[in-house]
């Protein structure tokens, strides 16, 4: 069902103490405030579990930001879709642009790990986006169309429906460069519409496509009330309860 969604993806930041201590900032910011959108986060696999005991009684999405594309065996540093849902995950980062830039992750990957965490009951959010030369080139339509049929094209429409999409444009990650909130509308719009021909509108309109790449307090709620936008994927800016929390009610009214 779609719904908005801020998700703070921590990748590889923070050790135990830091990470128990911004985790349990969050419990009490979600005890004392209510919000108009779903919080999910997704620590370090290593916290996972700390963060299921420490998030037991809020209704705050844990996710990891990657998961194995086979289902168990011999393959040294992984983590498993059952192992996941064995803790009660909520689902899965798959396909950041960080995945596909430094372990040469695919589209085919993708749409192997999506089957897999559908299996399993596992939300997987897909990330998708353009180079910046892909942009620079005028690629940058045809890149996310190619992205999104290969990842999620082979999936029935109640699986589809179940999927979260963010589109994160790789020259706005980390940078602070971000989209403006009609170069992102445009590509979500796109999007939907691509999923809206493929599977028919009212599917298409049951899923949360999120914006991640330099999302800030002072730009969420521009960019989040473009039409085609239902929330957003945080790097940096979930790592401060004060800027998440911002960001959070980028979505009150
Ligand atoms: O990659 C991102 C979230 O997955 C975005 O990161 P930043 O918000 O730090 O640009």
């Amino acid at each position: 069902m779609r719904k908005n969604i801020v998700a703070g993806n921590w990748k590889m930041n923070k050790n135990v103490i830091e990470a128990q201590q911004l985790m349990l900032q969050l419990v009490n910011y979600t005890k004392e405030n209510a919000s108009n959108c779903e919080i999910w986060i997704a620590p370090p696999a290593l916290y996972l579990l700390m963060a299921k005991d420490l998030f037991a009684l809020n209704e705050v999405g844990i996710f990891s930001q990657d998961m194995s594309e086979y289902e168990s065996g011999a393959y040294t540093g992984e983590i498993s879709a059952e192992m996941l849902e064995s803790i009660g995950a909520t689902g899965s980062i798959i396909g950041h642009s960080e995945r596909r830039q430094f372990h040469g992750e695919t589209d085919s990957h993708c749409n192997a790990k999506i089957k897999l965490a559908l299996e399993k009951g596992l939300t997987p959010i897909y990330c998708n986006g353009e180079t910046l030369e892909q942009r620079k080139s005028g690629k940058h339509l045809e890149v996310v169309k190619n992205q999104t049929e290969v990842a999620l094209f082979t999936l029935s429409a109640d699986e589809i429906k179940k999927v979260v999409i963010a589109y994160e444009p790789v020259w706005a990650i980390g940078t602070g460069e971000t989209a403006s909130p009609e170069q992102a509308q445009e590509i979500h719009a796109h999007i939907r519409s691509l999923i809206a021909e493929k599977y028919g509108k009212e599917v298409a309109d049951e899923i949360s496509i999120l914006y991640g790449g330099s999302v800030k307090p002072d730009n969420a709620k521009e960019i989040f009330s473009q039409p085609d936008i239902d929330g957003g994927l945080i790097g940096g800016a979930a790592l401060k309860i004060e800027d998440f929390s911002k960001i959070i009610e980028a979505f009150n009214a």
